[in-house]
């Protein structure tokens, strides 16, 4: 069950309890509780002492009343040993109920990079809206357990494979997702990264050719560089370093979006093309370095917030339910130019370190957690190449899909804060 405390409201002071929306003959809409049930559910941790009296009979009892809890939407059934720091899994007794469509309009979704931030939230909203759902990554960065409460399912599968070499499936709509996307893990191993950004994209639209499904590519911001250009609309061509740290990535996207088209005009493929801003939310690795992940992170453990430079450069942040709704929206419509998807919400880097300080506190306050220290913002060196400022222009994507960012950054950032806290309290973090 999700956290019954949290009420989310967009920033008309309007309560979010749905996410998605009907359009484009393509209805995404489900219930957030239900939604955030798959990642801030309630963790079982047997204590200690307790662990000692419970016999195994007792302790099945114990789960057995957990599982059943009221109004349960969904409940995994792992138990976290904090003596022997073991974590134990049992199988699945109940997915969360999923739309029940008919087979005209039951879609094969291929989803690569379906273990990773983006692509787990994807699923998760596929899945609830009764689609047929293969996730392909080589779990490079992304992890099983982002979607593991969906194995065994009927309409679930998961495949260990890289993108890099070809892939053969039936299917009618393609996310294509795979690639390291935080700068620390793209830069770790560059030429792999302008491999599966290269290769990657050519083998899934070769794929979406053959199997005529319509293909949409997860591009990123980052093909505008450090932009001349204030804020990015889509007809902006950027300026990027073609040889400095990021341009296996930023490139490598560039490369991709080129390749795209040309099997659009070429192939007459179905293509969209997203170019997703600085995203964030609940189920982004807490140590892959990107700047919201790292202040939280240090804000819950006390340690000071790492502002990179003078902190005055510039990002606009958007929670992962308003990216979902954009892709979806994206993939169902008519629309094959690029399309930027993000909030328009810019903050320098110096204020987004004092508004997530102030947010982890908040959010301490109300679970009643003393902390030990204040956290201080710290300044470090600035990384080459990072882009001064960047905001999206969002006209096209209200103009084309009727779409809007409804999260606030105050909002998204709560609910990352207790997902991220759930995580420690449960030993996985
Ligand atoms: O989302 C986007 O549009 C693209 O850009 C981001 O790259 P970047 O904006 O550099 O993201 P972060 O690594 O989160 O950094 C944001 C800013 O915070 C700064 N930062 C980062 C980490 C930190 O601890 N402190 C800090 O000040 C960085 O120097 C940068 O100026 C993402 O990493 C890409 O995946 C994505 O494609």
């Amino acid at each position: 069950m999700a956290d019954s405390r949290i009420k989310t409201l967009d920033k008309h002071g309007q309560e979010i309890t749905t996410v998605g929306f009907d359009r484009f003959g393509f209805d995404s809409e489900v219930p957030l509780e239900g939604l955030r049930a798959l990642y801030l559910r309630p963790h079982y941790v047997l204590k200690s002492d307790s662990q000692k009296s419970l016999r195994d009979d007792a302790e099945e009892e114990e789960h057995a009343k957990f599982a059943a809890g009221n109004n349960a939407l969904y409940q995994s059934k792992s138990i976290y040993h904090p003596d022997t720091n073991a974590i134990s899994y049992t199988t699945l007794t109940r997915f969360p109920p999923v739309k029940l469509l008919a087979p005209t309009q039951r879609k094969r979704i291929l989803v690569t990079g379906g273990a990773g931030f983006v692509g787990s939230h994807l699923v998760d909203r596929l899945m609830l809206l009764g689609h047929d759902v293969t996730v392909l990554d080589n779990f490079f960065t992304g992890s099983k357990t982002t979607v593991s409460h969906w194995i065994g399912h009927p309409n679930f599968e998961m495949v260990r494979h890289d993108v890099v070499e070809p892939f053969m499936i039936e299917c009618d709509q393609i996310y294509h997702l795979a690639c390291p996307a935080s700068p620390p893990h793209y830069q770790y191993n560059a030429v792999k990264t302008v491999k599966t950004s290269f290769l990657g994209t050519l083998n899934m639209l070769g794929l979406a050719k053959r199997t005529k499904a319509r293909f949409l590519i997860t591009s990123t911001s980052e093909v505008y560089g450090d932009p001349e250009v204030h804020p990015q609309n889509e007809d902006y061509w950027g300026h990027v370093n073609p040889i400095g740290p990021r341009a296996c990535y930023d490139e490598g996207k560039r490369v991709a979006e080129t390749l795209t088209y040309g099997y659009m005009r070429q192939d007459n493929v179905q293509v969209r093309v997203a170019r997703i801003f600085n995203t964030y939310g609940p189920r982004m690795n807490p140590f892959d370095g990107r700047v919201v992940s790292n202040f939280i992170m240090q804000a819950l453990r006390g340690e000071d917030l790492t502002v990179y430079g003078d902190g005055k450069q510039t990002r606009s942040f958007q929670y992962i339910h308003d990216l979902i709704d954009g892709l979806i929206c994206l993939m169902n419509s008519d629309e094959t130019r690029p399309v930027n998807i993000g909030n328009g919400d810019e903050f320098t880097i110096g204020e987004f370190a004092e508004l997530v300080r102030e947010i982890v506190e908040k959010v301490q306050d109300e679970d009643g957690v003393k902390r030990t220290r204040r956290s201080e913002v710290v300044y470090k060196p600035i990384p080459t190449d990072d882009p001064q400022k960047r905001r999206p222009d969002t006209t096209r994507a209200k103009e084309s899909l009727k779409w809007q960012p409804r999260w606030t950054v105050r909002m998204g950032l709560e609910e990352m804060v207790r997902y991220y806290k759930a995580k420690m309290a449960e030993g996985s973090i």
